[in-house]
């Protein structure tokens, strides 16, 4: 195998033998293969793959299409039919909720026979087990038996051995399902980071995770291979595959022609809020997201010249909120402390989705062009941003914090809080897209 090579997979099948009743088993074992009692189930079937160092790579496709048999024989822990496999590095795997783990043994006891497993020596084990450990963020539930993990404490322990174990190779089966969205910030931000060196081989019924993390997509569709490319085009077959069927299934044709062009009616001039936003609040569809209090210890960087020490999504008058609505005018308010003396201060901000996708943002630097915030150390300020909330999809979001000094194209980061202010959107009219943006007006009108 090519040492550009990280995973070649040839002519790979897994059959299975489908018994209908219990007795045709023995049956057949007594028989010893004179006479077929099972019938045949072909879960993969000749499919062939190859990951070259450095590449990630999603595979996708409705449930049943093979995807969990193809990683699990790709680590060995299940046996092919027919073809061959070929494993370049040190693998680490996220298979089935749980595999690998004993239910007995506490999650210290556990995350130390696993990176033993790993390949680590008694001493790595020593000095990585408080990264470990802190990674996972489990508490003392650390010191209790696995059997009494949630499925998502199972998760955080179980990604957090591989993220410390110096794979080369990443495989995860859909672990990301599982944890809350900010463990899932956490694993997607350690994922990124990966990327740079190793390999990855992703499984996600998430689109957005696998266009978001994937350089290249398999779809696998009835244990064949049924497009490779690039991430996008592939997502995009997939997505255009499911949406045919669904029409198929509801019996909606396609349109055969375009429509004729038609004038563009004139423009209205209205003041910028959604205009379903009366409508829409007086139904389930309201987009109520529900707030959570600044995280002071959210994992940060930056040089340390500067501390975020607030940071507050209010309503446009200053108050406080618990709860936001979608469409509605918030602000964002953030209070930094200057450590050092600063010449040309510019506070920013992301919103991300639960997968770090950063959905938009913005910063002061423009604001102050002209007239730059100069502080001096142990002096306080605010930043305020006053806009209209985008309507997001249900979920979980969070929003980064960045404090800088110098101009838009060349500065340095003071203090980058990740994760600052977490929220959750309950309900929505928006499902698709990434958010929702405020409409001024939708018309629907037949034209005479
Ligand atoms: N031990 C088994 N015996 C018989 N059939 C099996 C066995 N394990 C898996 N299968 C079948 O093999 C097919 C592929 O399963 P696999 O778990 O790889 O699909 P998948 O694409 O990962 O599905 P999902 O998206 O639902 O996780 C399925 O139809 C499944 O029912």
């Amino acid at each position: 195998m090519c040492s550009e090579l990280a995973i070649c997979v040839e002519h790979l099948s897994k059959c299975y033998q489908i018994y209908d009743r219990p007795q045709d088993r023995l049956k057949q074992s007594l028989w010893r293969g004179r006479r077929k009692f099972f019938r045949e189930f072909w879960a993969l079937r000749d499919l062939s793959c190859t990951l070259r160092r450095g590449e990630t790579v999603g595979v996708i496709g409705r449930n049943g299409s093979g995807k969990s048999t193809l990683l699990q024989m790709i680590c060995g822990t299940l046996t092919p039919t027919a073809g061959t496999i070929h494993v370049n590095g040190r693998v680490a795997a996220l298979l089935e909720l749980g595999a690998g783990f004993n239910p007995e043994f506490t999650g210290r006891e556990n995350v130390r026979m696993n990176a033993a497993l790993l390949g680590l020596t008694p001493s790595e084990i020593d000095a990585r087990l408080p990264a470990i450990l802190a990674f996972a963020d489990i508490d003392d539930f650390v010191d209790q038996p696995v059997k009494t993990y949630s499925s998502g404490m199972f998760v955080r322990l179980a990604f957090a051995v591989i993220a410390h174990v110096d794979a080369d190779i990443l495989i995860i089966d859909e672990a990301l399902a599982v944890g809350d969205g900010f463990f899932t910030q956490k694993c997607m931000r350690f994922l990124r980071e990966f990327r740079e060196t190793g390999t990855l081989l992703f499984v996600s019924h998430d689109i957005s995770a696998v266009l978001n993390l994937c350089d290249r997509a398999l779809w696998l569709e009835r244990g064949t291979l049924r497009q490779e490319g690039t991430a996008k085009i592939v997502c995009e077959a997939y997505l255009a595959d499911i949406s045919d069927q669904q029409r198929r299934e509801l019996g909606v044709n396609s349109v055969a022609a375009p429509a004729p062009k038609l004038p563009t009616p004139p423009r209205p001039t209205l003041p910028p809020v959604d205009q379903r936003l009366p409508y829409l609040n007086h139904s389930r569809f309201r987009n109520d997201i529900e707030l959570f209090d600044f995280q002071p210890d959210a994992a940060a960087h930056g040089t340390g010249g500067a501390r975020v020490i607030d940071v507050v999504l209010a309503d446009e008058h200053g108050a406080t909120l618990s709860w936001a609505v979608g469409g509605h005018t918030v602000q964002l308010m953030v209070v930094v402390e200057a450590l050092i003396a600063m010449e040309r201060v510019i506070v920013g901000f992301f919103v991300k989705d639960r997968l770090g996708q950063m959905l938009f943002g913005d910063n002061t630097f423009l604001t102050r062009a002209d007239n730059p915030l100069a502080v001096n150390a142990g002096e306080r300020f605010e930043a305020k941003f006053l806009f209209a909330l985008p309507i997001l999809p249900p979920g979980e979001y969070s929003i980064d914090i960045g404090v800088a000094e110098g101009v838009q194209a060349a500065h340095i980061h003071h203090h980058w809080a990740h994760d600052a202010l977490l929220f959750r959107a309950h309900t929505s009219s928006v499902t698709t897209g990434l958010v929702g943006i405020p409409m001024l007006q939708i018309a629907l009108e037949r034209l005479s």
